[in-house]
């Protein structure tokens, strides 16, 4: 588990991450979203110890990172794929990382294997293309088998078969009972891959919730409800907008937003309206995490 209590990091006059009050819980997989420059990064690196708070903690476990003895058995991180040794050879690369924390050379060829590299273990990591750099960066999180693994935007240059296998390898960690905090912007990705998203704008918390309710809360979720009479259709219609946000007519269909699906049909049950049709139109999380950001973006373009 990780916790982050009143997290705080400021740079001159920049507060990159703002009072951040969260706990990622383990057995699932928690989705970092958040626009560029929202904090993400800074986030990850305070956890690991890598950056120091301005103010308030970051614990994992109840511990700060530094104080666990063998750290990486603890937390495994993929932060940047990029920070490795370019003469190094992926093995020797992992075996240096094993050694300096009491881990076995076995495990070495074991998570080689894992993240399919077994053929390139000898190659160096500066002859490695991003998406061998990203899995050998995966490779080096799971070293030390640890209950907790974070991962800054692993599917970054991966192809389509690795972007699936990325999403298998965090599904089945965090059916394991592990602690999966992955940051992504990739949304259509984030909405197969996470149960619990936490969404960042300016270093502050804009959302910490499941993926579904993020998606139901958007205003983009409507639902359609098809009444072929005329005056049935009115009817439901004006008993409808006294509680929805929005009622729109689009030919024998209303369009109802923020009413739940149940209701409307409770509602047409109650009026004796008759019903060709009723269902709910969701959201993409993507739609969903636009509106909630809108106001947070620091570096959009004027559409
Ligand atoms: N070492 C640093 N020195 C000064 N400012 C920094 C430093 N690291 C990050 N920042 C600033 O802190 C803010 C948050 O950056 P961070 O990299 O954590 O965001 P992010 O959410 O990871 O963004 P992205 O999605 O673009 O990777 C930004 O305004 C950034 O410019």
């Amino acid at each position: 588990m990780i916790t982050l209590e009143g997290l705080t990091k400021t740079y001159g006059g920049t507060r990159a991450v703002d009072s951040l009050d969260l706990t990622v819980a383990p057995g699932r997989v928690t989705g970092f979203l958040g626009p560029n420059g929202a904090g993400k990064s800074t986030t990850m690196r305070m956890i690991l110890g890598l950056d120091a708070p301005t103010a308030g903690v970051a614990l994992v476990d109840g511990r700060p990172y530094a104080d666990w003895p063998a750290p990486l058995s603890k937390v495994g991180a993929l932060l940047d794929a990029k920070a490795l040794h370019p003469r190094r050879t992926a093995r020797n690369h992992l075996i240096a990382m094993a050694h300096s924390n009491g881990i076995p050379v076995s495990r070495v060829d074991a998570v080689l294997s894992t993240v399919g590299l077994d053929p390139v273990t000898r190659k160096r990591a500066g002859q490695f293309s991003l998406g061998m750099g990203q899995r050998l960066g995966i490779a080096g999180a799971l070293l030390g088998d640890p209950e907790v693994l974070m991962f800054d935007e692993p599917v970054n240059g991966l192809d389509p078969d690795g972007v699936r296998w990325v999403r298998e390898l965090m599904r089945s960690l965090a059916a394991e009972g592990r602690t999966v905090f992955v940051s992504s912007h990739l949304m259509s990705e984030m909405q197969l891959t996470a149960d619990q998203l936490v969404v960042i704008g300016r270093g502050r918390l804009i959302a910490d919730a499941p993926v579904a309710e993020v998606i139901a809360g958007s205003s983009r979720s409507t639902v359609a409800v098809r009444v072929p009479d005329r005056r049935h259709h009115a009817v439901l219609r004006e008993r409808l907008t006294a509680e929805a946000e929005r009622v729109d007519s689009v030919d024998d269909r209303l369009i109802v937003t923020g009413v739940p699906v149940e209701r409307v049909g409770d509602l047409a049950h109650e009026l004796g309206v008759r019903l060709h049709e009723l269902h709910t139109d969701q959201a993409s999380l993507e739609e969903a995490y636009m509106e909630l950001t809108a106001d947070s973006v620091e570096y959009g373009v004027a559409s």
